[in-house]
């Protein structure tokens, strides 16, 4: 038998194969083969896989180099275009394709003096990327790594996190390729204030907002509050993760690595499981990491190892609270590296160069970068019994090792759900300087708590299987679709 498959993609095709025929022994010369007919559905898999392939052909085109960006639609295209066949409504609006094309990219020069005098240069950006439910909303990022194709792959998971979020917010995320480690506090300050400088002119409150993620935290954020407000003179929440002292919300901070592990626990309910008496790796040793950490501690487990980009650190008697300060002493206030943990805890090992998947564990946590999880690192955690992956990071796991996860059928969950804490905090913050007013740290967690638990339901109503399975990748995209889509159909043709 000869299957012929133009535009069809080869798996679908071996998948057809497997099920659907069938040898039988007829007599010592004879074999009868016999073939099933294909069932409706097959068909229609043919066609969507054949819609998922067209579309992405065509977003490829126009995003020539871009592999990140590339990773993150495409898994949106493959489960929210089904969705779209099904539902006419959303057909031929063309609201995915407009999804994926930013509504402003901005780039720019960032110029500025170091401690010698030395005149620097970088490149700062701003990925304006869909403001159908709010102004747009996402972090800004220092590392040298930053470039197009990540902060676009960042910008566009940000749009359907901050829906998911169920708060007014649109997507959008910026960031330099401008490295933070071993500069001085007076470089740093220089450095937030030229790449404020072109940035206050594309942000506002009622605009875009900006906010940390790798390489800023409290102090950049200060900074480029200080410099927005110089060049503005005006005192508005243009940026989230300020200081208490000016508008800050409570549990900002905190917020995402909280809800990483509060959305992990309503994922181990479903299952009659919690944190307690687990064993949990988590990677990172930054923002999100440490209140990872500290939550998943609080609930009763025993967080085992942290890292940073030189290794990880092993502590098999847990990583407690006077530990976790520590590790916050060497990382905030410092600005050191993971392994200076083993000089205080000579009982835990500082493994160079790896990362910490090869750990036993119950709960894998990754909180540090996009795709620091790859397909053998997953079969590594499956097999030692992993039953729980909720991701802190934004894409941390490579689309192989998310396939391991979901064919073991282990709980796993997408960042733009896991880690949506932050920004919904975020949005509070957002609503707290629009009523002058500052909500208690109870109020704020209290809140967190509801909004990381209604975002589960949400991925349960859009990815339940009916079979007791629930895909959080499909339900994540589909429910964070589904507002953004609204509105757009709502607003015209913008
Ligand atoms: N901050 C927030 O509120 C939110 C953050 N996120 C995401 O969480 C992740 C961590 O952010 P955050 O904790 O804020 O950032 P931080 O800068 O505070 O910490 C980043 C951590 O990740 C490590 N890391 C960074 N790049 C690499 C790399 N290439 N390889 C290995 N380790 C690396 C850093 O190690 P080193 O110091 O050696 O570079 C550090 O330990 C990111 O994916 C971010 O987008 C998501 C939602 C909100
Ligand atoms: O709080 C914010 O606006 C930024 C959060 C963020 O960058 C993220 O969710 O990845």
């Amino acid at each position: 038998m000869i299957f012929l498959s133009f535009g069809v993609k080869t798996d679908v095709v071996f998948d057809f194969l497997k099920k659907r025929l069938f040898f039988l022994r007829y007599s010592s010369k004879f074999f009868l083969i016999g073939v099933y007919l294909p069932s409706e559905n097959f068909f229609k898999n043919i066609i969507m896989s054949q819609s998922v392939t067209a579309f992405l052909g065509e977003v490829a085109k126009r995003n020539a180099n871009e592999p990140e960006f590339m990773q993150a639609v495409r898994e949106v295209a493959e489960t929210v275009i089904p969705f779209i066949e099904e539902n006419p409504k959303y057909q031929g609006k063309m609201l995915l394709e407009r999804m994926v094309e930013p509504e402003r990219v901005i780039m720019f020069r960032v110029v500025w003096i170091d401690d010698k005098g030395i005149t620097q240069v970088n490149r700062g950006y701003r990925i304006q990327m869909n403001s159908a439910i709010g102004p747009y909303k996402g972090g800004i990022r220092f590392h040298p790594s930053v470039n197009l194709s990540i902060l676009k792959f960042l910008a566009f998971e940000q749009t359907f996190k901050n829906s998911l979020t169920t708060l007014p917010m649109g997507g959008g995320k910026g960031g330099a390729d401008f490295d933070p480690k071993g500069k001085s506090d007076i470089e740093i300050m220089r450095f937030c204030q030229a790449f404020m400088t072109e940035l206050s002119k594309h942000i506002g409150g009622n605009t875009d907002v900006p906010a940390g993620d790798i390489g800023v935290g409290g102090r950049e954020v200060g900074y480029m509050f200080g410099q927005y407000k110089r060049l503005r003179n005006e005192f508005t929440g243009v940026l989230t993760g300020k200081g208490i002292s000016f508008g800050g919300s409570l549990i900002r901070p905190e917020a995402t690595g909280y809800g990483d592990v509060y959305f992990a626990h309503s994922m181990l309910q479903t299952r009659g499981k919690s944190f307690d008496g687990q064993t949990v790796v988590v990677s990172g040793s930054g923002n999100v990491a440490q209140y990872a950490t500290q939550k998943a501690t609080q609930l009763g487990g025993k967080v085992v190892t942290m890292s940073d980009s030189s290794g990880y650190i092993y502590d098999e008697a847990g990583i407690d609270a006077e530990k976790l300060a520590y590790v916050m002493e060497i990382k905030n206030v410092n600005y050191g590296r993971i392994s200076d943990y083993v000089k205080k805890y000579p009982s835990a090992k500082f493994v160079e160069g790896k990362r910490p998947w090869e750990v036993k564990c119950d709960i894998a946590l990754p909180c540090a970068t996009q795709n620091e999880l790859d397909e053998a690192e997953a079969k590594t955690l499956v097999a030692n019994g992993c039953i729980c992956v909720a991701e802190g990071a934004n894409m941390p796991s490579t689309p192989e090792a998310v396939t391991v996860f979901t064919n073991a059928k282990i709980l796993f969950a997408p960042g733009k759900a896991s880690n949506a804490g932050g920004v919904a905090t975020s949005g509070l913050e957002m609503s707290q300087n629009s009523l002058r007013l500052s909500w208690t740290s109870e109020e704020v967690d209290d809140r967190l708590k509801v909004i990381m638990k209604d975002i589960h339901e949400a991925c349960v109503q859009y990815g339940s299987d009916g079979n007791g399975y629930v895909d959080y990748v499909k339900g994540a995209n589909i429910a964070g679709f589904v507002k953004v889509a609204d509105a757009m159909l709502g607003q015209g043709v913008v």
